[in-house]
């Protein structure tokens, strides 16, 4: 079933691309398949001229032949030319498909869990074959006309002969039952491949390979790496030989037919009931079925792989239209300027993947215009709150309200278009200095002075004269002869985005500063400054910090302190140093460090 939907998709993709280079492409098969059983029928009045001595007509039987022989070679390579960017095209759909499959969704919470994670390498890994599956679709089309034509040629010699591609099905279903077996084993090890992938990144990257070094963590990380790759492999192993047992079985029941068929004719020929020529035809058409039996179970298991490739996509489609944030929002809508402010209502959120609450119970008002810092130890939560805030994942229980807006009851892109980030783990994007920093506002992307100022208010004015092209130069070393940053100049770029963004409600820094050095520190948080009178006059905006630095959290209007997942202070730098509490005692542990 899977592998007629896999044919039908991959068909409709390829009309849907270029429909005449599909006509094209499938006529040039048909005549290349249908050529190779008439060059059988060719052989036998060959043969049957020879034996009759009739040198003319073998001679134009010859040269028909030969002609056939080039003629389907020609068809084949030039069907081959259609087709092969049609195979692009659909490439570069499912690629899209799967893009959005990642993105479409407004929160980020099924990407956290490891069914959809696993199903999305899959597929990201399965996608290169694309090209292949529909060549091997339209090929296993050519191949089904070419059996039909061959059966009708036996038949006409005996009946029992229709048998021999009925025998040919046998190894076809093996096939199928085998490919079945080798793709349970890869779903069953698709935690632990991404792990080897994972740990293999980590040991060849630049990045980490200091650390490893200096460690001598490579031995330790190498015989984990081999040891989880063993698993796999003796799992993906035992598949592959079960499979190939089932193949071979398969072949095996028709190498029987293939011999008997021969026999049959053979005794039907000594009998006198069939000449030399019909013996001639059945050896020749018998030897195309054989290959044609396994040139078609070689394109079937190409075609099934695709069928497994989408019934996956399929999965994803289906989780991604079932997730909470696909449904229709409701009438929820966002004001243009906040008045009120944030009011986070018994909150709690526990990741997908863990039952372990990260936010407990937690109840917060911010007003609008306020300046939030947001303290605590590591693994309080306080980048889940602030990624709940920006609207990327959704309360477990509780709500957030702007405004008296429900979050839940508006679109998630439409909050998360009213929200400005830099995030620890901020993004590199290895592409234009243009594109890195245009992706804060994407209508400006081309704006260079908005691009330019945003730059500069960075303190990145320096990075962009590092850039031989400058805004239209390639960062990165990752693919092309880009120039590298250092993380803090990374970090620089990842605040010129969230500062080229105009009119947000929401401004959002969790531990902006933690690559920069002392000067650049400063210069942020002059910057973030600039940014809350800002916003604040201009839209009302909050502006939340997480930070571990006291000398700035302290400038903040409002301060929240997380415990373990719970709010146990909250006020003004004033307030929390009076009540003596987690927030004093930090402060004054690390105004001593300092002094
Ligand atoms: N994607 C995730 N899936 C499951 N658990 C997660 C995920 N991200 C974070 N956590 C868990 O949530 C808890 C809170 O993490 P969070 O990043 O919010 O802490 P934090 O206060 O920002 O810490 P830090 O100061 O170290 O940045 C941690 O125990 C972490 O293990």
């Amino acid at each position: 079933m899977t592998t007629i939907l896999a044919v039908r998709h991959l068909l409709w993709l390829a009309f849907r691309s270029d429909p005449g280079r599909l006509a094209r492409a499938s006529a040039m098969l048909a005549a290349g398949f249908l050529s190779t059983p008439l060059i059988a029928l060719c052989l036998k009045s060959l043969t049957t001229a020879a034996v009759n001595h009739d040198s003319g007509t073998a001679a134009r039987l010859a040269l028909i032949t030969a002609a056939l022989l080039v003629f389907e070679l020609m068809m084949n390579h030039f069907a081959h030319l259609s087709y092969f960017e049609l195979g692009d095209l659909s490439e570069v759909e499912f690629q899209n498909e799967l893009i959005t499959l990642a993105h479409g969704v407004g929160n980020l919470e099924q990407l956290d869990t490891p069914a959809y994670a696993d199903t999305l390498a899959l597929v990201r890994e399965e996608l290169p074959r694309t090209r292949a599956s529909l060549e091997a679709v339209l090929q296993l089309g050519g191949l089904v006309l070419q059996m039909g034509l061959t059966a009708v040629l036996l038949g006409s010699l005996n009946a029992w002969l229709l048998l021999l591609p009925v025998a040919g099905a046998i190894p076809v279903l093996a096939g199928n039952r085998a490919q079945r077996l080798v793709d349970r084993a890869k779903e069953d090890t698709a935690a632990l491949t991404r792990l080897g992938r994972h740990l293999l990144e980590t040991t060849t990257m630049l990045a980490s390979v200091k650390e490893i070094r200096l460690s001598g963590a490579e031995a330790m990380l190498i015989e984990r790496h081999q040891r989880d790759w063993a698993t796999t492999s003796t799992a993906l192993r035992r598949a592959q030989t079960r499979a190939a047992l089932l193949r071979a079985a398969g072949q095996l029941t028709f190498a029987a037919a293939y011999g008997g068929a021969i026999y049959l004719v053979v005794r039907q020929a000594l009998q006198g009931g069939s000449g030399l020529g019909d013996v001639i035809l059945v050896i020749a058409l018998a030897a195309q079925i054989s290959f044609q039996v396994s040139n078609g179970l070689g394109l079937l298991t190409t075609v099934q792989a695709a069928g497994c490739t989408m019934e996956r996509i399929r999965t994803l489609r289906t989780v991604a239209a079932a997730s909470p944030e696909s449904a229709v929002p409701g009438s929820g809508k966002l004001p243009a300027v906040l008045t009120r402010g944030i009011r986070l209502d018994h909150v709690s959120f526990h990741y997908p993947n863990s039952d372990r609450k990260v936010l407990d119970d937690v109840t917060l008002h911010i007003p609008a215009g306020t300046a939030l810092a947001v303290v605590g130890e590591n693994g309080a939560g306080k980048s889940t709150l602030v990624k709940l805030l920006c609207g990327l994942y959704r309360p477990t229980s509780g709500r957030i309200l702007v405004d008296d807006v429900d979050l839940a009851s508006t679109a998630p892109t439409g909050w998360q278009r009213r929200v400005s980030t830099l995030f620890q783990d901020f993004a590199r994007l290895e592409l234009r200095l243009r594109d890195n920093t245009g992706i804060g506002d994407l209508d400006r992307i081309d704006d260079d002075q908005a691009l330019q100022q945003a730059i500069d208010r960075a303190e990145a004015g320096p990075v962009r004269a590092l850039v031989p092209d400058g805004l239209d130069g390639l960062l990165g070393r990752g693919y092309g002869d880009g120039t590298e940053l250092s993380g803090g100049q990374w970090q620089k770029l990842g605040l010129a985005r969230t500062l080229l963004r105009r009119g947000p409600l929401l401004v959002a820094l969790d531990e902006p500063a933690s690559a920069l050095d002392a000067t650049a520190e400063q210069a942020l948080f002059e910057r973030f400054a600039d940014l809350v009178t800002e916003t604040r006059a201009d839209t009302g905006a909050i502006t939340v910090l997480v930070s571990h630095r006291f000398s700035t959290v302290r400038m903040a209007d409002l301060i929240v302190v997380l415990e373990q997942g719970s709010v146990s202070e909250v006020g003004t730098h004033a307030d929390l140093i009076t009540s003596g509490g987690l927030y004093a005692e930090l402060y004054h542990l690390q105004a001593r460090a300092y002094a």
